[in-house]
Formats: structure tokens, C-alpha cells, sequence
């Protein structure tokens, strides 16, 4: 596997993960079949553009750039090439990432096998129509920092309610990490593990009472709505 980044900081992050760091774009092309493009969105053109001379038969373009179109990609990369769009999450770093892909260009369900396998390495992904990807970046893609945001909180309550700082955040974190885990392996409805938490006249009617008063489930429905809404802007700009 190659990398490469004009920031020379970046390299060197990529050395750190034991990865070689080339001179270019058209290096990393020239040394790979699976190509991915991590630029910022309004990039992605341009380097397609650099690249496009070079991408032959053999290639599979994966663009994780959010918002850009398959009709974009296809634009700038050449229409007889393999284009996957994917919109991954920085839980790849450990292994849990929750992913969406769709396919465009001359892209093959084989081509589509190859990054699912690729993701699947790192966590989850799942086949999406391409309208549906601004839906995930604003739920999956960003939504890492609304349950960052959410811990901090957390711990901050704890603070406040009397325990010390470095507990009380790994009491949120593991807390956010275990419900997780009991949606996913009991396959039940968040409502009815939430009932399960809820003694009558208990603690957990209290603090749920506050969050309801706060408005916090339209808070969580609205930030998921206004990313996907801006990831449709970024295709525009
Ligand atoms: N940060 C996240 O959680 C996620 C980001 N994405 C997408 O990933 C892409 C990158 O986002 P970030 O990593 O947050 O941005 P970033 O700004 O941290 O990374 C982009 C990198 O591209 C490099 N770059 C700029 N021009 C280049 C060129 N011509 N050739 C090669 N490299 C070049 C920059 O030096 C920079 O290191 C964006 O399109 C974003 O939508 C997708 C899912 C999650
Ligand atoms: O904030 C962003 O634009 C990127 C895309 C999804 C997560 N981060």
C-alpha cells in the first residue's frame, strides 16, 4: 500500500502506520489498484483530473469525499472507469467504522466485493442507493462527533454530580460503547432497552424527564438532517 500528501506532516503519519509515502498522485496510481481519494471535497476533481491519464482497466476509484457525485467523478476521472463512492467514519481508526457504499462508472459487483472486503477489515459496510449517501454522512459520517460531543457532556454530568474527571469519562464512554453493543447483539428496539433502564418513580425517568424537556431527540433528528442537507451543498460548490 502507498500514500501520498503535499503536507509533508502527513507523510509522516502514514509512516506511522506503517505505510510507504510516495512523491505523488500518479505515484500512489502507478503503484495501486484500489485507488482512494481522501482530499477535501472540492479537490476531488482536481486530482482525478491529474490522475486520469493513468488510470487504466485494472483500477478501482474509491472517493471518500462527502457530498461529490458518481456523476462528478465520472466527470473529472473519464467514464470508462471504476468508480465506488464510500462515506466511512473515523472509527476505522479501532476497527468500528460504519460505512455506506454505491457504485458507479464501469464498476463491477466484484470491484464492489473488493472495497466491501476492504471495509469489512475495519468494521461495517453497507450497499446504498447513491441518494441515500448524504443521509449517511449526516447520520454515520459525522455522527461520530454528536457521540464525542454527547460523552463530553456525560462526563461533565458526572463531574458535576460529584466523580472525578477520568472515571466519569470512562464511565460515559463505556456506557455509550455497551448500549451500542446491546442494540447491535439483542437486536431489540432501542425503546424497549430504554424501558429496561427505567424503574418506575426511578432514577432513569428523572434524567430521561430532562432530556425530553431539552428537546434532545429533535436535537440528535435535526443535526443529522442539517449535515445531510450540507453534504448535498457540497456537491454544488
Ligand atoms: N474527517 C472525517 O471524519 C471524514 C471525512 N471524509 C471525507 O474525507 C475527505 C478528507 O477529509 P479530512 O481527512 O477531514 O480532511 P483533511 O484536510 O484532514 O485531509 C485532506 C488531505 O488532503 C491533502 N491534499 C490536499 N490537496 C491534495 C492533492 N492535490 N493531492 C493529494 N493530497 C492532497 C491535504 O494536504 C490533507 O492532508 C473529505 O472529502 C471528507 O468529506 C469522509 C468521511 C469521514
Ligand atoms: O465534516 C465533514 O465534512 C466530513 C464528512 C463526514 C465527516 N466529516
Amino acid at each position: 500500500m502507498v500514500c501520498t500528501d503535499p503536507n509533508p506532516a502527513r507523510k509522516d503519519v502514514f509512516r506511522n502506520f506503517g505505510v510507504k509515502a510516495v512523491d505523488g498522485n500518479l505515484e500512489v496510481v502507478q503503484n495501486s489498484e484500489v485507488v482512494f481519494i481522501a482530499v477535501k471535497p472540492q479537490y476531488v476533481s482536481v486530482v482525478l483530473n491529474e490522475v486520469r491519464g493513468s488510470l487504466k482497466e485494472k483500477h478501482i476509484v474509491v472517493s471518500i469525499a462527502a457530498g461529490i457525485p458518481l456523476a462528478t467523478l465520472k466527470e473529472a476521472a473519464g467514464d470508462d472507469k471504476h468508480l465506488i463512492r464510500v462515506m466511512p467514519n473515523t472509527p476505522c481508526l479501532v476497527g468500528e467504522t460504519a460505512a455506506a457504499m454505491c457504485l458507479g462508472g464501469r464498476a463491477t459487483e466484484e470491484d464492489g466485493n473488493v472495497v466491501e472486503k476492504l471495509f469489512s477489515a475495519v468494521g461495517s459496510i453497507f450497499k446504498v442507493d447513491e441518494k441515500l449517501l448524504s443521509a449517511v454522512t449526516g447520520l454515520s459520517g459525522s455522527g461520530p462527533a454528536y457521540i464525542f460531543l454527547m460523552i463530553e457532556a456525560l462526563a461533565d454530568g458526572g463531574v458535576r454530580a460529584g466523580l472525578p474527571r477520568d472515571i466519569s469519562q470512562q464511565l460515559a464512554a463505556q456506557t455509550v460503547l455497551g448500549s451500542a453493543k446491546m442494540v447491535l447483539e439483542t437486536g431489540k428496539h432501542p425503546g424497549v432497552l430504554k424501558d429496561m433502564v427505567t424503574s418506575p418513580a426511578g432514577t432513569t425517568i428523572a434524567g430521561v424527564h430532562e432530556l425530553e424537556k431539552a428537546g434532545v431527540r429533535a436535537a440528535f433528528i435535526n443535526a443529522v438532517v442539517a449535515a445531510s442537507n450540507r453534504a448535498d451543498e457540497l456537491a454544488k460548490l
